[in-house]
């Protein structure tokens, strides 16, 4: 069976995880293979690079060239062996998120971050370029209400501490990245009751006939 690549994507506290959860248990229970991952992260180095980028001080650069970084550790070992194995791979963010955060949060020069993705994820592609998910969904929840949930579940690290701006453009570049790519993304509206937003996932993949 061939492997699916679906990455999840959206500002911190749109609400993404349960899910992700809720999915990989629904392609299970259809007989699928599921690899569940996480970026930055998903592997042991790529875990620690998580750590620092979340937690410590550094400069837009140094920030970008870890996700790549840890990415492409990520890509090698875990999301590359996944696809050849025909595994359902569930990500929880991807490269995505660099645009949004990097380019769109931090302001850092969008064409660098293009160069990063073409080195990281050009040579595992098959002839039409990059390595990129089937299909991205798009959490979109407007920052004050994103904000609202973060207050009540936990610590802020480095990105969650963020001003409403900041993720006003993150949000923004979330949007191009969509209009850029538009047969990649699903976009869902995660201003809804956490069953509402489950109904709209769900239908996105019955649409694409992987679920039923
Ligand atoms: N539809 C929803 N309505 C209200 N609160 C939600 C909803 N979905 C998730 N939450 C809550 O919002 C917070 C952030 O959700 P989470 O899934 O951790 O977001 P993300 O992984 O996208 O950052 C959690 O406390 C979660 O329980
Ligand atoms: C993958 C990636 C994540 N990030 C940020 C977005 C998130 O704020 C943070 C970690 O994402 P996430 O796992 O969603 O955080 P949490 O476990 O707290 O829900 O890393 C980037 O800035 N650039 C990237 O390329």
């Amino acid at each position: 069976m061939q492997g699916l690549f679906i990455s999840f994507e959206g500002i911190d506290g749109a609400g993404k995880s349960s899910h992700i959860e809720a999915l990989a248990q629904a392609f299970k229970a259809s007989g699928r293979n599921v690899t569940l991952s996480r970026e930055p992260g998903g592997t042991p180095l790529a875990e620690k690079i998580r750590a620092m980028v979340l937690n410590d001080n550094m400069d837009p650069l140094t920030e970008a060239l870890l996700m790549f970084a840890a990415r492409r550790d990520h890509v090698l070992t875990v999301i590359v062996p996944a696809l050849a194995r025909g595994d359902v791979l569930l990500c929880d963010r991807f490269t995505d998120s660099s645009f949004a955060y990097q380019g769109g949060g931090r302001g850092f020069d969008t064409a660098v971050l293009s160069t990063l993705e073409q080195w990281v994820q050009g040579e595992q592609s098959d002839s039409s370029g990059l390595l990129q998910p089937d299909l991205t969904v798009w959490f979109d929840l407007a920052p004050e209400q994103a904000a609202q949930r973060l207050l009540a579940s936990r610590t802020p690290d480095n990105f969650e501490s963020q001003s409403l701006e900041f993720f006003t453009r993150v949000a923004q570049a979330y949007e191009k990245r969509l209009i850029q790519d538009p047969q990649r993304f699903a976009r869902i509206n995660a201003d809804q009751v956490r069953e509402a937003v489950w109904t709209d996932v769900k239908a996105v993949f019955v649409a694409k006939r992987w679920l039923s």
